[in-house]
């Protein structure tokens, strides 16, 4: 077979793909007055996938990992139905970005907001996406995300609506990152939560929508070619094709476990223009930076030399790399999306030039005019002092010496229906001790367990002052990106050392800071937060790294939740929520 009757197959193969798509989108579509209703049903179960070309069990949505994009306008309405096909795990998707305003029983995080689905059950989500930008969506379960449960949302603006960018774009593609272990959760979690202690390690492999390369030479050359194969198309690197001339938006999504990047397209700038759903005044760098929980949007002009193909590449930064670089072809049509570029993948920034970093985070502003500003005045000072520490020989992560961990009763519903002994009703600490350092490796003895939770007064504005320091390790002070469900904040600053309520406030940038839902801690730093307790209910704040969360980094900021609706029947089933489940009618 010729190349350009080749070229000419998939171009058709590719077209038909996209008339599906459409027809797909069209079927699930149904017009409302607010805006249109998309209505999809997700089967989600275990397949044998080849990601990153080793064999291993995925969470598939529909078959595929990572799961479905949500294609939507602003205004829509979003329903999925998801089937649980785990046979032996329950599951709960969070809607990540997606404040849930007046949907507060649609987060779906377990323990939180639902009990999570049982197997053979449906759950249904509905939320409406109430402004433009690129979120996602992941499992809120355990450390279910890690298996493949996620995917991403795309919101666009309502048409004729230009987007306030630099310049125009022709085409909008999105790139989802991640990072993939080949040991199964279980035994990870397992792991976490043994004495000894054992640490996850760092991932096999990392991914550009959905693909990787893990080096199969390692496992042996008796290795199973079945299990292990270069060969597989299905893990051939992912592709990005671009015609000459034209502007590409990709919206970047990171859904990694552990890993803290940096995106770069060889030869080739990026504008940034979005983060986390808000406007970015815009500049243009050569390596986007990128934490888990994170979304970003950039301008690409494909007008570089259209007679090669180049790379695209991820490297890990913040942590000690024991991974290689995730590599993808950003292909220059007509070229053959298969030809690797003639050059070596660039190796990307140093994984310790925190320097750079930092100063990526500083350059992250609100676009002027388009988003609002933060009150001049905060109502409360909530400071988190971020610990690595034991707790009865167990290794956990700390907040204030206090490690979180979710009750078998989810917060809200224990909320509506005043069931006060299923969490502990002690306010969690809202600061530390003055004297301590948070350069000496930590010791914590006094560290405990607690379900306790922060109570804010609704509609008040708070801020929260995260507080590095070092780990249980001499000299290590890890990056952490915290997430808050429910709402977005304004980020002041980001400083190094100990945070000093005498200095440091003076500086915050009350002018334009970027709103967002998810933001980096720097190692051995601070990051200064504020948002309005606006939206009723429970939320969690918690580190996105999902071995941290499961190691009790998180809190929960609860405001206003006697508003939020009584709990519908299909959130419950669990812990103390068993009495209210009423037999007589159906769910
Ligand atoms: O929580 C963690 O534990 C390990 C290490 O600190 C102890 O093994 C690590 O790298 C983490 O991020």
């Amino acid at each position: 077979m010729s190349e350009v009757s080749f070229l000419e197959r998939m171009t058709r193969v590719m077209i038909m793909f996209e008339v599906s798509c459409i027809l797909i989108y069209l079927v699930n579509e149904v017009p409302s007055a607010e805006g249109r209703v998309h209505n999809y049903t997700w089967e989600v179960s275990y397949q044998y996938k080849y990601l990153d070309c080793y064999k291993k069990l995925a969470i598939a949505i529909n078959g595929i990992t990572p799961g479905p994009a949500i294609y939507a306008v602003q205004g829509d309405t979003i329903i999925v139905n998801v089937v649980n096909n785990l046979v032996m795990e329950n599951v709960a998707i969070h809607w990540h970005g997606i404040r849930q305003i007046g949907t507060q029983w649609s987060d779906g995080t377990d323990g939180v907001t639902q009990c999570a689905t049982m197997p053979g059950d449906t759950f249904t989500y509905k939320f409406v996406v109430d402004r433009p930008g690129t979120y996602m969506y992941h499992s809120h379960y355990g450390m279910q995300r890690e298996s493949g449960l996620y995917g991403i949302i795309r919101v666009f603006l309502p048409k004729g609506q230009p987007e306030p960018f630099p310049f125009p774009y022709h085409y909008d593609r999105h790139i989802i990152l991640s990072d993939w272990y080949h040991r199964n959760p279980y035994e990870r979690a397992a792991n976490l939560s043994s004495i000894p202690f054992q640490w996850v390690g760092e991932p096999q492999s990392l991914l550009i929508n959905g693909r990787g390369k893990y080096n199969c030479s390692l496992l042996g050359s008796t290795a199973d070619s079945e299990v292990c194969n270069l060969k597989n198309p299905a893990c051939f690197p992912a592709v990005l094709t671009v015609i000459p001339g034209k502007i590409y938006r990709y919206r970047i999504a990171s859904l990694t476990s552990l890993s803290s990047f940096s995106f770069q397209i060889e030869g080739h700038s990026m504008t940034v223009v979005e983060a986390d759903g808000t406007y970015v005044e815009p500049f243009v760098t050569q390596n986007l930076y990128i934490y888990s929980g994170e979304t970003y949007s950039v301008l690409v002009k494909a007008t570089q030399d259209p007679t090669r193909n180049y790379w695209a590449t991820v490297n890990v930064v913040s942590r000690r790399p024991a991974t290689p670089d995730g590599l993808a072809i950003f292909n220059y049509y007509p070229n053959h999306f298969h030809k690797f570029p003639p050059t070596k993948p660039p190796p990307g920034p140093l994984w310790n030039d925190a320097e750079s970093r930092i100063n990526q985070s500083l350059t992250i502003k609100a676009l002027k005019g388009r988003v609002e500003s933060p009150p001049k005045t905060t109502d409360r000072v909530i400071v988190l002092l971020n610990t690595q520490n034991t707790i009865d020989g167990y290794y956990r992560w700390s907040l204030n010496n206090v490690s979180h961990s979710l009750p078998a009763t989810p917060y809200l519903i224990a909320l509506k229906k005043s069931i006060s002994d299923v969490f502990d009703q002690t306010p969690a600490p809202e600061s530390y001790s003055p004297d301590y350092d948070i350069f000496s490796v930590a010791k914590n003895t006094n560290a405990t367990s607690s379900t306790s939770i922060h109570r804010l007064v609704f509609n008040s504005t708070v801020d929260i002052i995260l507080q590095n320091a070092n780990t249980m390790t001499k000299n290590n002070s890890e990056t952490h990106p915290w997430h808050l469900h429910g709402h977005d904040f304004w980020v002041l600053g980001y400083g190094s050392g100990k945070f000093n309520n005498e200095t440091d406030v003076g500086k915050y940038n009350l002018d334009n800071p970027i709103m967002k839902n998810t933001v980096p801690l720097h190692s051995y730093g601070w990051t200064a937060l504020r948002f309005r307790a606006d939206n009723p209910g429970i939320w969690l704040f918690h580190c996105h790294i999902e071995s941290h969360f499961f190691m009790g980094m998180m809190v929960l900021f609860e405001s206003g939740s006697e508003m939020v609706s009584e709990p519908p029947q299909a959130n419950m089933g669990c812990g103390a929520t068993k009495r209210f489940i009423d037999n007589t009618t159906p769910a």
